[in-house]
C-alpha cells in the first residue's frame, strides 16, 4: 500500500468549496444582478460604459457577481464585430496611492517585455502613459478596481472615470467598476469623485439564513457525494453564517471545515452536526488567535482586564471603570499605562475584531451618551490566545476562582491548559 491513498468517500469535488471556484449561477442575487446588467448594457450597445460602484460587506457576492457578469459580457460582446471589449482586473489590496494604481494598470495593459518601473516617474508621466496605452488598445475598456478603498488619495479615482470627458482619451472608451466593503469610504469621497466614480451604485446587502442555505445547497451538490451530509448540516452552517455577518464565504468555509473533519475520521462516511460545531470552534479559534496576535501588548492588557471584570460579573462596563484594572495590569507588566483616550481606542479596536461588544447608553435627561463594553467571545478561546499577558501580569484571582469552580464541577480542568 502506498504512503498516500485517495480518500474520496466524502468529497466529489472539494475545490468547489474554495474561494476561487466560480459558481455557474449566483443564488439569491437576482435584483442586484439585474441592476448590474442594466448598468453594463451600454457596452453591448457600443456606447460609452457607465462607471459602476458596488458596495456591501465582505462575502456578499460583489466579486462573484462581477466575474459572473463580465464573463457573460465578454462572451456576448464577441458576437458583435464592432465591439472590441477589454477587461482589466486589479485588486487594490497593498496599493495605497494613485501612483501605484496607475503604474500597475500600465503594466497590466502592456505585454511582459514592455513593463515600466513602479517608481521614479512623475505621476503626470505615468498618467500620460496610461492614456496612450488605452488609446492604443482602443475599443471599450472596463477596469475593475476591487477593494478600491485601499487607495488613500483620490486622484486616480477622479482621473480615470473622467479621462474621456477631460480629453485625455480619444480612441478608447473607458468604464470603471469600483468595489468596496468599507461603507465609510464611499461617504468620505469628495463630491466630484463620487459623482463620476459612483454613477451607478449597487448595494449588496448581507445574506439571511435562507439565502445562505440556497448558496450552500448549490455548492454542496457539486462538492459532496450524494447523501454524505446529514440533513441538519446545511441549515446549521447557514444559521451560523447569518448570525455572524451574512457572509457567504464564512458559511462555505464552515461547510468545508466540517467536511474536512469528517474526512479525517477513519470509517466516517457522513458529515454531521457535530462536525459543524467542531469546525466552527476551530475556525473561531483561528480567527481569534489571528486577531489577538495582531494586537499590541496594551491591547492584550485591555482585553485581559475586561476578561477578569467579566468573570466578576462587572460587565457591561464603562471604559473609565475598566481603567483601574488596566492600570494595575500595565504596572505589573512593567509598562506605563496609556492615557484614558488611548485605552478607549483599544476597546474600540477589540470591538471591531468582534471580541468585545459595545452598547450605547443615555445618561438620563440631561446627560450625553456613553458606551459600555462586554466580552463577546468564548472565554477559553480568548485565554488561549493571551498567553504572553498571563506570563507578564500573572493569573488574576477571578481567573483562579473560575477554574477552581470548574474543577469542583468537572474534576481536573486545568489552568495550565491555557497557560
Ligand atoms: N449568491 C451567491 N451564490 C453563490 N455563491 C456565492 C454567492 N455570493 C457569494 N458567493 C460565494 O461566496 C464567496 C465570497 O463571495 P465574494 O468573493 O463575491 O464576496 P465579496 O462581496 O466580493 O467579498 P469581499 O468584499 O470580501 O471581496 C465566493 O466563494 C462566492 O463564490
Amino acid at each position: 500500500m502506498g504512503l498516500f491513498e485517495r480518500d474520496t468517500e466524502i468529497y466529489k469535488n472539494r475545490d468547489a468549496l474554495r474561494e476561487d471556484y466560480q459558481p455557474e449561477r449566483l443564488v439569491g442575487r437576482d435584483e442586484e444582478i439585474q441592476m448590474y446588467q442594466t448598468a453594463l448594457q451600454p457596452v453591448i450597445n457600443g456606447e460609452q460604459p457607465n462607471n459602476v460602484f458596488l458596495y456591501g460587506k465582505t462575502g456578499v457576492g460583489k466579486t462573484a457577481a462581477t466575474r459572473y457578469l463580465l464573463s457573460h459580457l465578454e462572451e456576448d460582446a464577441s458576437q458583435y464585430d464592432d465591439i472590441d471589449l477589454h477587461l482589466t482586473f486589479l485588486n487594490c489590496d497593498g496599493l495605497t496611492s494613485s501612483y501605484q494604481i496607475a503604474t500597475r494598470l500600465v503594466n497590466e495593459l502592456r505585454d511582459e517585455t514592455n513593463q515600466i518601473s513602479t517608481t521614479g516617474y512623475p505621476r503626470a508621466t505615468v498618467y500620460e502613459m496610461l492614456w496612450d496605452d488605452l488609446d492604443e488598445i482602443a475599443g471599450t475598456n472596463l477596469i475593475v478596481l476591487d477593494e478600491v478603498d485601499h487607495v488613500e488619495d483620490d486622484s486616480i479615482l477622479y482621473q480615470l472615470p473622467r479621462a474621456r470627458a477631460n480629453n485625455n482619451l480619444s480612441a478608447a472608451k473607458i468604464g470603471i467598476i469600483g468595489i468596496s466593503n468599507d461603507f465609510s469610504f464611499r461617504d468620505d469621497l469628495s463630491p466630484k469623485v463620487k459623482s463620476s466614480l459612483c454613477e451607478q451604485e449597487i448595494h449588496f446587502p448581507a445574506y439571511d439564513a435562507g439565502d445562505l442555505q440556497k448558496i450552500l445547497e448549490q455548492r454542496a451538490a457539486v462538492a459532496f457525494h450524494d447523501d454524505v451530509l446529514d440533513d441538519a448540516v446545511i441549515p446549521l452552517c447557514a444559521a451560523y453564517g447569518a448570525k455572524d455577518a451574512g457572509d457567504a464565504r464564512q458559511s462555505i468555509d464552515l461547510l468545508m471545515k466540517a467536511g474536512d473533519l469528517a474526512r479525517e475520521e477513519e470509517e466516517t462516511t457522513t458529515v454531521t452536526e457535530d462536525h459543524v460545531e467542531a469546525g466552527r470552534h476551530d475556525l473561531e479559534r483561528g480567527r481569534i488567535e489571528e486577531g489577538i496576535s495582531g494586537l499590541t501588548q496594551h491591547g492584550h492588557l485591555v482585553l485581559y482586564s475586561l476578561l477578569t471584570l467579566h468573570l466578576q460579573n462587572e460587565t457591561p462596563i464603562r471604559s473609565r471603570d475598566v481603567r483601574p484594572r488596566y492600570t494595575s495590569f500595565a504596572q505589573r507588566a512593567g509598562r506605563d499605562p496609556l492615557v484614558p483616550r488611548r485605552m478607549r481606542d483599544h476597546l474600540s479596536e477589540l470591538a471591531m475584531l468582534g471580541l468585545v461588544s459595545v452598547t450605547e447608553r443615555n445618561e438620563g435627561r440631561r446627560g450625553g451618551t456613553y458606551r459600555e463594553y462586554t466580552l463577546d467571545m468564548d472565554l477559553e478561546l480568548v485565554l488561549s490566545a493571551l498567553d504572553d499577558v498571563l506570563d507578564d501580569v500573572g493569573v488574576h484571582d477571578s481567573l483562579q476562582n473560575h477554574f477552581d469552580e470548574l474543577d469542583s464541577i468537572n474534576g481536573n480542568t486545568s489552568l495550565t491548559e491555557f497557560h
